[in-house]
This record gives C-alpha cells, sequence and structure tokens, in this order.
C-alpha cells in the first residue's frame, strides 16, 4: 500500500489540460519523472491530463537556474509521455494563474516566468485573460518539407517557438483524419527532436483554424506555440505588415496572436484551475 500522496491541481487553457504539481524548493517530488507523469496523465488509469507543469523556484532547478536573476518561478513542463518539451504557450498561462491564485507572486501586472526555452513575461489582461510574450517566431529552413496523415501529403513549413512545429494549410480540417497516430514528415532531418504539427485553414482575414497532433501527446483540444506558429507561417505567406492580429480557433476555443513590429510574438488566451485533489505515488 502506498504511503505517500502527490498534491495535484487540475487547469487548462482552450482545453490543453495540465497537472500542476507544487514543489518549490524541488524536494517535495524527487521521484516526479517520466513514469510518474505518464501515470498522472492517463485518461483511464490516472488523473488524465496533456502533460504536467512542475512549479518549481528557478534556483532549486539545473535547467532554471540560469534565470534566477529574471524569474522567480520555473515552469518544469513535460509532456503525458514523460517526454520534456521547452516550451508551453497554453501550459505557462496555467501556470500563472496557479501563481496569482496561490499568492506565490506580488502584484498582477507582469510575472516572469523561466522556461527550458527561455524567460517570458506573462501579464493578466482586464477580461481575465493572460497574454504570454512568446518570444520571436523563426524559419528553419525546411524547403521540400512535406507532412502525411490520413493517408495524404501536404508540403509544410518548419516554424520554431521555442519547440518545433510543422505547419500545413489544408482544405478541410477534416483531411488529416482521427490524427492518431504521429504525422510523418520528410526529409526525416528537418526535425530531429520530433515535432508538432498544425493542420491549418483560413476562416477569413486575420482569422485561421487549426488541429494539432503534439509531440509527446497525440492529438490535442489547443496548442498555444503552435497557434502562435500558424499565424506567424500564414502572415508570412499573405506579406501582411505588422502589428497584426490574428485569430486562431482551436477545437477547444479560441486564441489570439499578436504579431509585433519588433518580431515578438503575444499569445492571448484563458487560463482556469478546475480541480485539485491526492494521487497516492
Ligand atoms: N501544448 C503546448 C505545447 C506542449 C509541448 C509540445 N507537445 C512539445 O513537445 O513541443 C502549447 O500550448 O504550446
Amino acid at each position: 500500500m502506498s504511503t505517500r500522496t502527490l498534491q495535484w491541481v487540475k487547469g487548462h487553457g482552450t482545453e490543453n489540460d495540465f497537472v500542476l504539481v507544487l514543489d518549490p524548493d524541488g524536494t517535495a517530488y524527487p521521484d516526479l519523472d517520466a513514469t510518474i507523469v505518464r501515470e498522472l496523465c492517463d485518461r483511464r488509469r490516472g488523473i488524465g491530463a496533456d502533460g504536467v507543469l512542475r512549479v518549481v523556484r528557478t534556483s532549486a532547478t539545473d535547467d532554471g537556474r540560469r534565470y534566477a536573476d529574471a524569474a522567480e518561478w520555473f515552469m518544469d513542463y513535460r509532456n503525458a509521455d514523460g517526454s520534456i518539451g521547452e516550451m508551453c504557450g497554453n501550459g505557462v498561462r496555467v501556470f500563472v494563474r496557479f501563481l496569482l491564485e496561490r499568492g506565490l507572486v506580488e502584484g498582477t501586472s507582469e510575472v516572469p516566468v523561466a522556461t527550458r526555452a527561455g524567460v517570458k513575461p506573462v501579464r493578466l489582461e482586464p477580461d481575465g485573460q493572460l497574454t504570454v510574450g512568446m518570444g520571436p517566431a523563426t524559419f528553419p529552413e525546411s524547403s521540400g518539407l512535406t507532412i502525411s496523415a490520413g493517408g495524404r501529403s501536404w508540403p509544410a513549413v518548419a516554424v520554431d517557438m521555442g519547440n518545433p512545429h510543422a505547419v500545413a494549410m489544408v482544405d478541410d480540417l477534416t483531411d488529416p483524419g482521427a490524427l492518431l497516430d504521429p504525422p510523418v514528415w520528410t526529409p526525416a532531418e528537418v526535425f530531429p527532436k520530433g515535432v508538432n504539427a498544425e493542420f491549418a485553414v483560413r476562416r477569413g482575414d486575420h482569422h485561421v483554424a487549426m488541429r494539432v497532433h503534439e509531440r509527446g501527446v497525440g492529438e490535442t483540444r489547443s496548442c498555444g506555440t503552435g497557434a502562435c506558429a500558424v499565424a506567424a507561417r500564414v502572415a508570412a505567406a499573405d506579406g501582411v505588415g505588422t502589428p497584426v492580429t490574428y485569430r486562431v480557433d482551436v477545437p477547444g476555443g479560441t486564441l489570439s496572436i499578436g504579431l509585433r513590429a519588433d518580431g515578438e510574438v503575444e499569445l492571448t488566451g484563458p487560463a482556469e484551475l478546475t480541480v485539485r485533489g491526492e494521487f497516492d505515488l
């Protein structure tokens, strides 16, 4: 019989859902490894989530320590399969909602959060949504890139948002099929560490919709970094000037992506905490 329990909180951003574990000094759950992450995220045997956000002080982590002067808190993110993702746009909003609700940060103007893709400032909007300074979108060389899913293939563009994305424009969001298996891409060397694959359609002026198959997870209801990648790719294809804002519809809601004149990408969306409990380790 188990003698230890893990205290958890569940939250989501446009239905991209996470288990949050508070471990301020990095000592509460030294065994929170890939196996436990998989158990927590299991939707039948565990709590069920797309990933785990460990809330830990930057000074208490190897990956966060270099940011200790810029941010008190480090978002230690893992995908549902236990793998590490460098950045999570929906997750970082949920992370800040947790910090705010627990009184772990002073004031509400802007909260810097250290991630494996750098420090991201997050601010609370008057309507309760959160805006993340995501940094720039960059376009690694990807000429000839194709991505295949559901028995069909599309040309795609690689976009780096701190984590890797392949964006394909499709005629209809049902074209990639059920997205049960990870999409396959060529040339393989474009994404040596795997990829998050977005399939997008245009809905109108500065308005797109997308589905995503996330690396380390499967199809999810939303992906914040993916929505930024789609907006950046569509804006580049259209040659639109900045600043400009794109509405990106995802199965779990709507995100707003601001492409600023200085190259910064801003992600705005909701973040909610929903349930909490204990998990026997
Ligand atoms: N859902 C996230 C992205 C999470 C990480 C991704 N699966 C990866 O491995 O890069 C988001 O909202 O950005």
